[in-house]
């Protein structure tokens, strides 16, 4: 079976990846056409691990093609998986473009049955629209189907999520469609993985009520946290203590500097706006997003609380991205910290151990001094903050980082480091809800 999939971002390209891995020919096709070139040499245009070594892999086992030709590869097609981006638009609605864009090219050149699947995040009612669309702008009198399949991959764990799902997710009306998806999937349906079949809108929603609910547990450990600070108790146990219990579980109950990346802001946003549109509000969301939004900041206030007025002191930021093992930068919180940072007049020395690139791109012409290494970023500095978790971050030579820095204060977001161990050393330092 032939399958298409459209789009190259990280879902695009774990998806053709993958269902060339499980045996299938696959073309992903993108309108960047300098992407595609780079694909075709199986050069990744991000940082994901094993990304690269299964794309080569299938490139070289001639199952996984990249190409520009949209016509062409839907045609040699059964199936078409549609990966386009979602962005959030100012209001907080899901940008349809990409996914409209797509449709109408789909309209243009169906000439024979085909299986459209959706795997962008997209709102409620979306998939009735698609099919909508493609039948009202057809040329010919082919029939389509529609399928929901969202995904449910995290950025630095990919390839891990789509070999090894928690659930595969498949909304749709037509029974036979259903089977061809379900039959693509087949190396999971073997390995026990539980299938959820569903209408379309159950699927669509089964998404977005999966990342609110993410979302909603980190402002809810990082509202604690910040509680914790006031009362003298330690999160990291509170944390421990809530998770033993199994209705609650361990797991996302890490406090920070925010949740940041391209999905979870995005589609909480995305679902407020819906719901507000359906008179359905969620009034917990709008909450989430509140105390998101002022946990980004709690950086500044922890600063001023050691340094005093932050202008003219050298601050050292370790961590970019918005979660280590990515070079994605979209939404981090680092992205309101550091100009937040130099409004105050502070000067600011940034490291990440891949996403330099991606957050001088994003953030364009800020004056940031860019180090090659912690050490370089610490030199004389008057405190560092981490604000990802990179593995490289939690063994750092704090002996040898004291004596480098001017004024040896930590603030730690991520709570790599034990508090006690750290002020034996003679630091100041401050984790997200233990002091
Ligand atoms: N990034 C993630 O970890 C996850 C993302 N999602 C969802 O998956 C969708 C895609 O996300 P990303 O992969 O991050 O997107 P992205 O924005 O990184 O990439 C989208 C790609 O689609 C291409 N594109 C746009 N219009 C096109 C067209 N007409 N024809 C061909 N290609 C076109 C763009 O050039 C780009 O390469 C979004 O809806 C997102 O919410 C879902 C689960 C995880
Ligand atoms: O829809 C999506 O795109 C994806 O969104 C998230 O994946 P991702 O954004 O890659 O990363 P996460 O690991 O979920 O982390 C998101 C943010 O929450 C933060 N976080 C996570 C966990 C935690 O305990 N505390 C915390 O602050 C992370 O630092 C990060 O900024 C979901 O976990 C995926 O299941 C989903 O497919």
């Amino acid at each position: 079976m032939h399958i298409s999939v459209i789009g190259t971002g990280y879902v695009g390209l774990v998806t053709g990846a993958g269902l060339a891995d499980f045996g299938m020919k696959v073309t992903c096709v993108d309108i960047d056409e300098s992407k595609i070139k780079r694909l075709k040499k199986g050069q990744i245009p991000f940082y994901e691990p094993g990304l690269d070594d299964l794309v080569k892999k299938n490139l070289k086992a001639e199952r996984l093609f990249f190409t520009t030709d949209f016509a062409k590869t839907v045609k040699n097609s059964l199936v078409i998986f549609i990966c386009v981006g979602t962005p959030p638009l100012p209001d907080g609605s899901a940008d349809l473009s990409q996914i409209k864009d797509v449709a109408l090219r789909l309209a243009e050149v169906v000439d024979e049955y085909k299986v459209i699947v959706t795997k962008s995040t997209v709102p409620v009612g979306t998939n009735r629209w698609i099919k909508d669309l493609i039948n009202q702008h057809k040329k010919t009198d082919s029939a389509i189907d529609v399928i929901s399949n969202p995904e449910f991959l995290r950025e630095g764990n990919a390839v891990e999520d789509f070999m090894h799902p928690d659930r595969v997710i498949i909304g749709g009306e037509s029974a036979y469609a259903i089977a061809i998806i379900k039959d693509i999937y087949r190396p999971l349906y073997l390995a026990e993985t539980p299938f959820i079949i569903t209408n379309l809108e159950t699927a669509e929603l089964i998404k977005y009520a999966s990342n609110a609910f993410l979302a909603t547990k980190i402002s809810f450990i990082n509202e604690i946290a910040n509680f914790c600070e006031k009362v003298g108790a330690d999160v990291t146990v509170v944390a421990q203590g809530m998770g033993l219990d199994p209705r609650i579980g361990p797991k996302f109950l890490n406090p920070g500097p925010g949740f940041g990346g391209s999905c979870f802001p995005k589609d909480v946003k995305a679902l407020i706006h819906q719901g507000r549109l359906s008179s359905s509000p969620f009034k917990i969301l709008e909450a989430v997003l509140e105390v998101n939004e002022r946990q980004k900041r709690r950086v500044i206030e922890k600063l001023e609380s050691y340094l005093g007025e932050i202008k003219n002191k050298t601050i050292a930021i370790l961590g970019l991205s918005f979660k280590p093992n990515t070079s994605d930068v979209r939404e981090s919180p680092a992205l309101v910290v550091v100009p937040h940072l130099l409004e105050k007049g502070a000067k600011v020395r940034v490291y990440d151990p891949v996403a330099m690139e991606e957050f001088k791109k994003t953030v364009g012409t800020l004056s940031i001094d860019y180090a090659n290494s912690p050490d370089e970023a610490l030199k004389s500095a008057d405190a560092m903050v981490i604000l990802t978790e990179w593995n490289e971050f939690r063994f750092l030579d704090l002996a040898k980082i004291k004596k480098l820095m001017k004024n040896p204060v930590l603030i730690d977001m991520r709570n790599i480091y034990e508090p006690e161990t750290v002020k034996k050393l003679g630091f100041s330092y401050s984790g997200v809800g233990r002091i």
